[in-house]
C-alpha cells in the first residue's frame, strides 16, 4: 500500500463570508491518480488551490510528504498545476515555453535542452521545439502545458479540467495520455473535472464533493456500483431514484409494489431512496415482470435504445438492446442484487459523510 502524500486535516475556506469548505478532510497516497468531481461551484477549485499554495485556509492544515506546508508559497511546494486555459506564452516558441521554469532555476543549456527533448517525446510530440504557440491546435498546445509541468520533476501535479477545451476525441485520446503520463512517471495526480464520464475512466480513487462536503471516496467501480446516497447515484451516471419503504429485511415498497431487495437492517417501515440503474431494468412481456407499464418514448443510442416506461406514475429510465414500440405494454423486472436502498438525507441540508480515505 503507498504510504499518505497528501493530507488535508480540517480545512475550511470561506470567501465574502461564503463558506465554501467546511471542515474537508481529505488525503491523497503516493502515486495516486484522485479525481475531484462535483458540480460547478462545489469548491473543486478551492480545494486544488489551497494545495498548490495558490489560497491559505482559514483553519486547518496541509501536509505534503509529512512536512506541514499550509503557509508554503507554490514555489516552495514540490507541486505543479496545469489549469484549464493553458496560459503559453505566444511570443515563445515551444522550446522556449518548456524551458521557462528550466532557466529560473538557472539549469545548464544541455540539461534543459536534454529535459525538453525528454517530455516532447512523453507527450507525443517529439520534433515540436521550433514551432510557435500559434501552429498547434488546442489539443496539442495542451500537450505542451502538461510537458512543461513535467520537465520541472514535481511530485504531485494538480489538473484543474485540463481537457476542458477539448472536443470529445482529442479529450479521450489526451485521457489515455496522461493515464500513459502517470504509469510512466509514478507522479501523483489530483485532477478537477464535473465530467463523471472522465472521472470514471481515468481515476483510481473519486471524491464526489457537493456544496463544500465530501459525499463519497472511493473506486470508480464503489462510486458508481454502490452510491453512499441519492446525490451521488444522480451525478455519477443516470438512474431511476424513487422514493420507497422499506418493509422488512429484503423487501422494499416503491410505487405502491412491493420488490425483493438483498438490503436488511433498516428497520421496518424505514422511508429510503430507492436507486436503479437503467441497465439493470429488463422490460419483459406484460404480468411477467413485477410492475407493468407503457413505453412512451424511445431514443436510439448507438449501443443501446433509451427507452422511457410509464408505470404506477413514474418514468422509468430504461436501457435495453431490444427494439420495443411506443404505446406498447411492457413488464418491469429488476432482480433484488441490483436494487439499490439508501437512508435519506436527514435534512434538505447536504450532510457531510464521515470517509475512510
Ligand atoms: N477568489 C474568490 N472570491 C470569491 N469567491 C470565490 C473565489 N474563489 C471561489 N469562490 C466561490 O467559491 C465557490 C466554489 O468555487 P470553486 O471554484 O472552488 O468551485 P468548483 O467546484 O471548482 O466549480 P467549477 O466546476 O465551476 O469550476 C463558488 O461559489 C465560487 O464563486
Amino acid at each position: 500500500m503507498s504510504k499518505d502524500f497528501i493530507t488535508l486535516e480540517h480545512i475550511t475556506k470561506s470567501f465574502d463570508s461564503q463558506m465554501v469548505l467546511d471542515d474537508l478532510n481529505l488525503t491523497i497516497k503516493e502515486n495516486e491518480f484522485m479525481t475531484l468531481l462535483g458540480p460547478s461551484g462545489c469548491g473543486k477549485t478551492t480545494t486544488l488551490r489551497l494545495i498548490g499554495g495558490f489560497e491559505t485556509p482559514d483553519i486547518g492544515k496541509i501536509y505534503f510528504d509529512g512536512q506541514d506546508i499550509t503557509s508554503l508559497a507554490p514555489n516552495e511546494r514540490k507541486l505543479n498545476t496545469v489549469f484549464q486555459k493553458y496560459s503559453l506564452f505566444p511570443h515563445m516558441t515551444i522550446a522556449e515555453n518548456i524551458a521557462f521554469g528550466l532557466k529560473i532555476s538557472k539549469k545548464s543549456k544541455e540539461y534543459i535542452n536534454d529535459k525538453i527533448k525528454y517530455a516532447l517525446k512523453l507527450v507525443n510530440l517529439d520534433g515540436f521545439e521550433k514551432r510557435s504557440v500559434d501552429s498547434l491546435s488546442g489539443g496539442q498546445q495542451q500537450r505542451i502545458a502538461i510537458a512543461r509541468a513535467i520537465v520541472n520533476e514535481p511530485k504531485v501535479l494538480l489538473l484543474d479540467e485540463p481537457l476542458g477545451a477539448l472536443d470529445l476525441k482529442l479529450r479521450q485520446d489526451m485521457q489515455y495520455e496522461l493515464i500513459r503520463l502517470k504509469n510512466e512517471l509514478g507522479i501523483t495526480f489530483l485532477y478537477v473535472t464535473h465530467d463523471q464520464e472522465e472521472a470514471l475512466t481515468m481515476s483510481d480513487s473519486i471524491v464526489v464533493m457537493n456544496q463544500g462536503y465530501i459525499q463519497q471516496i472511493g473506486t470508480p467501480e464503489d462510486i458508481y456500483n454502490e452510491p453512499v446516497n441519492a446525490f451521488v447515484a444522480d451525478f455519477i451516471g443516470e438512474s431511476n431514484i424513487i422514493d420507497g419503504v422499506m418493509i422488512e429485511d429484503h423487501l422494499v415498497e416503491i410505487l405502491d409494489t412491493r420488490f425483493p431487495c438483498v438490503d436488511e437492517g433498516f428497520g421496518q417501515n424505514c422511508p429510503v431512496d430507492v436507486v436503479i440503474r437503467p441497465e439493470d431494468v429488463e422490460l419483459v412481456e406484460p404480468e411477467e415482470g413485477i410492475i407493468d407499464g407503457t413505453v412512451i418514448s424511445i431514443i436510439f443510442k448507438g449501443v443501446h435504445y433509451e427507452i422511457e416506461v410509464l408505470a404506477n406514475g413514474f418514468e422509468w429510465l430504461v436501457h435495453t438492446t431490444k427494439m420495443h414500440e411506443v404505446g406498447s405494454k411492457v413488464g418491469i423486472r429488476v432482480i433484488p442484487f441490483n436494487i439499490q436502498i439508501m437512508n435519506k438525507p436527514e435534512s434538505s441540508d447536504e450532510e457531510a459523510v464521515e470517509v475512510d480515505a
